[in-house]
């Protein structure tokens, strides 16, 4: 006779554990007493309290040993999203999806938190206190925002309230916060290169900037709100800090605490969004011939440019979520954090 192992339900596995998110929230669920399995393609760190698998997760049976007799799983890997492999985004998004819900189900995970993003509903155009029922888009910008949408929906209707799989997406936006290999590195990078002199715009589109802290304390929440009777089965929530920002005012204050001057030209965004469309299409045809790749995509350019914030109304009735760093005391933990990318460092 075989004897299942009764989960312990202080016991998660988190994919993708490795990266900027997973590996806050696995400091973060260790504080709170849980063991942790961590599942990615690399290993970065490592922590008492922390089992490290390392292997693709489009491969059940090295995800296997990760996820056995754990209750709670948290799905946080994709690849980089300013990668243009869209063969990359399919596999590892989409079928490598299909895979870890797979495997949740045969081995009787109880629980999948999903990171989404807020993005699978962007495509450019204005979003002013965006709530979760808005569509999908049906004109994702590019690969990543493509087959997060196709993700989402899989772990979602994955949700089986009668004793199957529980699911819930998060959909975050915009996180910062110490180790982001992103956003401030790329910030910081075209400043300096003497290209962060020009605001896109005239500057006063609000915009949704989330400390990392807070995404995690929204997975954490949702992980433990997540039942069969509860509102979350099967739905997204937007996490955000509650505090949309001027995106200028945001990039300036990260580029002066760092030493760099905030950017004060400004140019037409209708210009800057056709000269990075014209330079995406010249990138697309060269290349065969020569790797290039611009800063200004046209996803980053309309990011820069209109308003995209996001409501956590929702996220605040079904879960009890209230942003625990604000936003002043986020950017100064994050600036701190980043010596080396002082102006001036070596
Ligand atoms: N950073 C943001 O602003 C932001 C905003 C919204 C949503 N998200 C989502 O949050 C999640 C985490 O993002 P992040 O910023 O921490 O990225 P990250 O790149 O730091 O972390 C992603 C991790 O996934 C791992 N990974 C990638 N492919 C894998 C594979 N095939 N098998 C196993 N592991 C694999 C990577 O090694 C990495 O450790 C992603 O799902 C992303 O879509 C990020
Ligand atoms: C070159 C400049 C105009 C700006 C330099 C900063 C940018 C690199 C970041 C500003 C907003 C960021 C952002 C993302 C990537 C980095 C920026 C463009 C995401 C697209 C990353 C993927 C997430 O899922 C998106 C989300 O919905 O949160 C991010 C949106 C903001």
């Amino acid at each position: 006779m075989t004897t299942r192992v009764r989960p312990s339900s202080k016991r998660c596995a988190v994919i993708g554990g490795s990266g900027f998110l997973g590996r806050h929230l696995v400091e973060k669920l260790l504080e709170r007493g849980y063991s942790v399995a961590v599942f990615d393609i690399r290993q970065s760190y490592e922590l008492p309290g922390v089992t490290f698998y390392q292997g693709d997760l489009c491969d059940k049976e090295a995800l296997r040993p990760a996820l056995k007799d754990v209750p709670l799983v948290f799905h946080c890997a994709s690849p980089a999203p300013a990668s243009d492999d869209r063969a990359l985004f399919q596999r590892v998004n989409v079928q490598g999806t299909c895979t870890v819900i797979q495997a949740c189900t045969e081995l009787g995970v109880q629980k999948l938190v999903l990171t989404s993003s807020a993005s699978v509903v962007y495509e450019g155009a204005d979003i002013k206190n965006g709530t979760e029922d808005i569509p999908y888009t049906a004109k994702p910008m590019d690969y990543y925002t493509e087959t997060k949408i196709e993700q989402e929906k899989l772990v979602l209707q994955a949700c089986d309230k009668e004793g199957g799989l529980l699911t819930v997406a998060i959909r975050p936006h915009g996180i910062f916060g110490p180790r982001d290999p992103q956003l401030v590195p790329i910030l910081v990078d075209t400043a300096r290169r003497g290209k962060m002199k020009f605001i896109i715009g005239d500057g006063t589109n609000l915009v949704d900037f989330t400390f990392v802290e807070n995404v995690v304390h929204g997975h954490i929440l949702a992980a433990e709100h997540l039942r069969p009777e509860s509102p979350l089965c099967g739905k997204p929530y937007h996490i955000t800090n509650d505090e949309p920002i001027r995106f200028w005012d945001f990039m300036s204050k990260v580029l002066v605490g760092l030493g760099y001057a905030a950017p004060r030209y400004h140019l037409p965004y209708m210009l800057v969004y056709g000269l990075a469309m014209l330079l995406w299409l010249l990138a697309m045809l060269l290349r065969p011939l020569v790797a290039f790749k611009p800063t200004f995509t046209p996803m980053r350019v309309a990011l820069a440019g209109t308003h995209h914030y996001y409501s956590c109304e929702a996220a605040k009735r079904d879960m009890g979520y209230k942003p625990l760093v604000s936003l002043t005391e986020g950017i100064s933990r994050t600036v701190e954090s980043y010596p080396h990318l002082r102006h001036g460092a070596p």
